[in-house]
């Protein structure tokens, strides 16, 4: 059975607006409400701001208009309480270092011990299935292995909201598959983590998430909120049903509007 869902509201944004320097309005008007153990998905035209809205969450980038609160507090204050953490498409691993240095950065970057930093690493790497690999380095793995690597950096600070930008964007359609599966099961063990996740893959955000933001081309505002309410655990017969196709049917809609 499905637990209640929290009504504690982890990213609020109220008429949401950014206008680069050189006159590009990226995003305009957003108004969103995330709450606590949401998978909320954003799908859009490339262009459509959907990485300036997470650079703003992650107090990379400043809005210039309307409000933007993260945890109740600012998306800054939120970064350094380590309360968000970021997977990008490109794995950003460092090259000169083991999987677990890797992994263990942001602990190190926080001045934890060597034996927690440890400690935690391999737990995060247990987790991603890499506890074989902590000594490997980066280029001694294949796609997939390499951003599981970059999850379990993600996951080593115990995120509370956990931003994925076209994390499976780079992968083979069966890796990609696999890995949507294997963070599905990531997240249902720690349903207080929050996931935001950008993807271009209708099929990738309806197998995945609780709610899809559908954003339009540039500026970016979002055209419809659709639910996706289907009891996880989710698994591969998902894919299937009539209801996976009805709802990628309505995202696909959207999309043309
Ligand atoms: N630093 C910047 N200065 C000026 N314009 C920018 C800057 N960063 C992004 N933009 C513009 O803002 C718009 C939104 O960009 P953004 O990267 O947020 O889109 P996106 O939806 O994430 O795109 P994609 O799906 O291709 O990654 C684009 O037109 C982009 O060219």
């Amino acid at each position: 059975m499905e637990a209640a869902m929290s009504t504690k509201e982890w990213v609020r944004m109220e008429r949401l607006s950014k206008v680069y320097p050189n006159g590009t309005v990226a995003v305009q008007d957003v108004n969103l409400s995330i709450r606590e153990g949401e998978f909320l998905s954003f799908v859009g035209p490339s262009g459509c701001g959907k990485s300036t809205i997470f650079k703003m969450i992650t107090g990379l980038s400043e809005p210039t208009g309307g409000s933007l609160e993260v945890m109740g507090t600012s998306p800054k204050q939120a970064r350094k309480q380590s309360d968000t953490a970021f997977v990008f498409q490109d794995h950003t691993l460092l090259p000169w270092s083991s999987v677990i240095d890797n992994v263990a950065l942001p602990l190190a970057l926080r001045g934890i011990s060597r034996k927690e930093r440890r400690q935690e690493a391999e737990r995060v790497l247990e987790l991603v299935g890499l506890k074989d690999h902590t000594k490997s380095m980066p280029r001694q793995l294949s796609g997939g292995m390499k951003m599981r690597a970059s999850i379990a950096r993600a996951l080593v600070s115990k995120p509370k909201l956990l931003l994925m930008d076209e994390p499976f964007g780079a992968l083979d359609e069966i890796t990609r598959q696999t890995l949507q599966l294997e963070l599905l099961d990531l997240w249902h063990r720690d349903r207080e983590m929050t996931i935001l996740f950008v993807t271009h893959n209708v099929f990738e955000a309806v197998f995945l998430s609780t709610r899809i933001a559908v954003m339009t081309p540039r500026p970016g505002k979002v055209a419809a909120m659709i639910d996706v309410p289907v009891p996880f655990p989710r698994d591969e017969t998902f894919r299937t049903t009539p209801e996976f196709g009805q709802i990628v049917r309505s995202v696909s809609e959207a999309l043309k509007h």
